[in-house]
């Protein structure tokens, strides 16, 4: 498999560098040159699966030559092996129509955890014996750091540096990267929002001379692999739930485009997928996107589902250039210098065929998590809340069930789900005594020059 920019310009490149560069040279984001699929056989054979076999079946065409069958199963044993529920993302039943897939029995509590367990040991293969060191620059709204450290901490050949807007993120999520003291990782707490960390990140990769100095890569959804390892559980769930025969829809509480563009991923693969629902809260442009062609942004409202409070969707550049079938390079450059744009009708249309959208108030969203309570015993962290508000209010045929990814563990974000519910969420052993640990971490201005200053103190050069 070859992987080709979004942006037509960067060199073509297989799975393992397209996985250690993240993104491409020419600042868009890597895609394979072309989908591949899993006929219907191929498909009603993942019924009954292991999670470790269907991630096999399902990523093996996008790995090769770089790993074999039975190094990619290596990896996501060792990957899962460290989830606490032996399904790895059980699915549970609320009603007749909607399902919960709970994706956050990992290290961390976040769905983060199911590609980033697996990153950070394709890194360590793909670095060994090479005598290179790899500087991973990473943005977080709360859970792709913690996943992204908890991945790589501790592992020889590798720094990590994880900018998070300060403030902006839950006690817990916090605490578990600034309680994580290994020398290799470095939290920086910056002054301003997710989206100013996502663009000083960006503007790194961009900045040849810094890239260059030191041999950088990224942890956040930019980088393919991290969609690559989501794919896999829409395949897990769907033939759960009667794939290939019947179609399955998915509720996706989104904020950066990439747990939803996984879905797409899937559906180009052959996946029957009824709806793709993208579930927002009020930070609503991939909403406005979707359901009007307007993708323009706006100022960042914090809410109570913080890890979504983002308005640059790095991932919604992938399916622009699918939809389009050509590079996007002007219209992404366009809506750099205005932060706004207009969806083509192709795109338009495109999208409209497979998604739907919804925005969710926090009225919505709590009335969600009370329902998931009252209904089936779930207690849903805010993000889950709004993609089950959203799924319950989709517009589809009462026999097509839907799936609703559930992104976090309640615990996570205990004050918010307490607010709207009175139920103070179960605490599980994996948060440990993570209130009484030593925290460390900077506070640095939102400046590229800041933040480049305290990297290059930091950092191992390139040889
Ligand atoms: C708990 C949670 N739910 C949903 C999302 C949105 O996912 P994505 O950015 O892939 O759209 C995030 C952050 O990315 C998250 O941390
Ligand atoms: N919600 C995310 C934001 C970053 O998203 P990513 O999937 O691109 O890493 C977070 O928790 O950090």
């Amino acid at each position: 498999m070859r992987y080709q920019s979004t942006r037509g310009a960067a060199p073509l490149l297989g799975f393992r560098d397209v996985t250690l560069a993240g993104l491409a040279s020419d600042g868009g984001l890597y895609v394979p040159e072309s989908w591949p699929s899993l006929t219907r056989e191929q498909i009603a054979d993942l019924a009954g699966l292991s999670y470790v076999e269907t991630a096999v079946r399902v990523m093996l065409p996008f790995v090769g030559p770089d790993l074999s069958e039975d190094e990619l199963r290596d990896l996501c044993t060792q990957a899962y092996g460290r989830f606490s529920h032996a399904a790895v993302t059980p699915l549970v039943q609320l009603d007749h129509q909607h399902w919960l897939l709970e994706l956050f029995h990992g290290p961390t509590l976040a769905f983060k955890d199911v590609a980033l367990q697996l990153l950070g040991l394709l890194f360590e293969k793909f670095l060994a014996g090479s005598g290179d060191h790899l500087t991973i620059v990473g943005a977080t709204s709360g859970d792709t750091g913690s996943a992204a450290i908890d991945a790589v901490a501790g592992r020889a050949g590798i720094d990590i540096f994880m900018l998070h807007p300060k403030g902006r993120v839950s006690e817990v999520q916090r605490r578990q990267m600034t309680t994580v003291l290994a020398p290799n990782v470095h939290n920086i707490a910056i002054e301003g929002s997710f989206d100013d960390a996502q663009a000083l990140v960006k503007a790194m990769f961009n900045d040849a001379d810094f890239a260059g100095r030191f041999q950088v890569t990224a942890v956040n959804s930019i980088n393919w692999a991290r969609l690559m390892a989501q794919v896999v559980y829409y395949f897990y769930a769907a033939v759960r739930l009667g794939a290939p025969d019947k179609p399955v829809a998915f509720a996706v509480p989104t904020g950066n485009f990439g747990d939803v563009f996984a879905g797409y991923v899937a559906a180009k693969m052959g996946l029957p997928i009824a709806r793709l629902i993208v579930a927002t809260n009020v930070n609503d442009i991939l909403h406005r996107a979707l359901s009007t062609g307007d993708y323009s942004t706006g100022t960042v409202t914090p809410t109570a589902a913080p890890s979504m409070d983002i308005q640059v969707s790095s991932n919604f550049e992938r399916l622009l250039a699918d939809l389009a079938g050509a590079p996007v390079a002007d219209q992404m450059r366009g809506f750099e210098a205005a932060r706004a744009m207009q969806l083509t009708n192709a795109q338009r249309d495109g999208a409209a065929a497979l998604f739907a959208s919804d925005r969710i108030d926090a009225d919505a969203m709590n009335e969600a998590m009370r329902w998931g309570f009252t209904q089936a015993g779930e207690v849903l962290d805010p993000h889950s809340a709004i993609g089950l508000a959203a799924a319950r209010r989709a517009d589809l045929p009462a026999d097509v069930p839907v799936v609703t990814l559930a992104t976090a563990h309640s615990a996570k974000f205990a004050e918010a789900v307490e607010r709207a519910t009175g139920l103070r969420p179960p605490v599980p052993a994996r948060v440990g005594d993570l209130h009484e640990r030593q925290e460390r971490y900077d506070v640095l201005p939102a400046t590229f020059e800041a933040i480049t200053a305290y990297i290059a103190e930091r950092a191992t050069p390139r040889q």
